[in-house]
């Protein structure tokens, strides 16, 4: 499973897609798709990723295009909307987008806005999932542990399954969980797993109720799964705004856990204005297929990136590559 820069550049190709509602402080998500043996693949690490960082993604980028992938237990993935910060007004326009979907995250704790914010969108998604719905949130890292107790005793009357990283340390999460045991709300670790230097420590320390796994920031189906296993936590499969492209690759990693209880964040293509492909892996019924997906060609040159932004992608690829053992 190595793949010398050569044959990554052969098929590479830079697109730039905008998304239809701003999403952590972006609208336009770029990627690099490229062609191996086993099918597409993509490499999308955010534009402020350092190199080092970004290895993780390629080495994930490649797993999918060249390797076999692992037995897999399932054809279609249930899916979660996502909700961006948006105007709890907005919010039935942007859960339209997710036909079918039983269970919905909405960020919160977004910069620049207040709890007042997080409580009216988090009433608005209620009210349109009516109270059969699943309903979770996701803080990026945003609070401290009082302000985290605080806003998870505010939102809780809307019965939420889980919050998704309430506070940045592993240490900040054992101490919420601690403080808001008494209450039925899980907390799920993100940034913790995929940005930590051991993904495996919240875990290990007892920091969290499940957590989420991302294939590209972990280094890619193969690497996630092993990662999962040895966590012994219930897992929910996420993905990072990626093309359907991406989301083939989370979705594989979906199918192939032995269990799976929790709706995944994989139906985030349809919060892009476009995608790669005309079979996109968007939200159908509530659910996702698992499949690869091949790139249409008209469409690559339809999001093709400025000369500008290819060439700093096609640079950054390089020096990525250069550091994979
Ligand atoms: O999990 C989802 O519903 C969609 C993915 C998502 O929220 C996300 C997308 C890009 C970057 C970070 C995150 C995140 O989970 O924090
Ligand atoms: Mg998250």
């Amino acid at each position: 499973m190595q793949a010398n820069l050569d044959d990554v550049l052969a098929t590479a190709r830079v697109v730039s897609i905008p998304l239809r509602v701003r999403f952590r402080g972006i609208d336009t998500r770029e990627a690099v798709l490229f062609r191996g043996p086993a099918g597409w693949t993509e490499f999308s690490p955010f534009v402020e990723y350092d190199d080092q960082e970004s290895a993780a993604w390629l080495r994930a980028a490649i797993d999918f295009g060249w390797s076999d992938l692992p037995p897999l237990h399932r054809d279609r993935i249930l899916v979660n909307a996502t909700v961006p910060a948006v105007d709890a007004a907005d919010v039935p326009s942007i859960l339209s987008r997710f036909p079918g979907c039983r269970t919905a995250k909405v960020k919160v704790a977004e910069r620049g806005q207040v709890l007042a914010d997080d409580v009216a969108r988090v009433a608005a998604v209620r009210r349109a999932i009516g109270p059969e719905g699943r309903l979770r949130v996701d803080a990026n890292t945003n609070w401290n542990v009082d302000e985290a107790e605080h806003a998870i005793r505010a939102l809780e009357p809307f019965d939420l399954e889980y919050v998704e990283q309430p506070c940045a340390t592993v240490t900040e999460l054992a101490e919420i969980r601690e403080r808001v045991s008494s209450l039925d709300v899980a907390i799920a670790a993100d940034e913790s797993v995929r940005k930590a230097e051991d993904p495996l420590a919240v875990a290990r320390a007892g920091a969290a109720d499940l957590l989420v796994v991302k294939a590209q920031p972990l280094g890619g189906v193969h690497a996630a799964l092993r990662i999962a296993g040895e966590a012994g936590l219930p897992i929910v499969v996420s993905s990072a705004l990626d093309t359907s492209v991406g989301i083939s690759m989370g979705a594989h990693l979906a199918a192939a856990l032995p269990e799976l209880d929790y709706d995944c964040g994989l139906a985030t293509t349809a919060l892009l204005g476009g995608d790669v492909t005309t079979a996109p892996l968007d939200p159908v019924d509530g659910g996702i297929g698992v499949r690869r997906v091949e790139v249409d060609v008209d469409l690559l040159e339809h999001f093709t990136a400025s000369p500008e932004r290819t060439a700093w992608w096609l640079d950054r690829l390089r020096r990525t590559h250069a550091l994979l053992g």
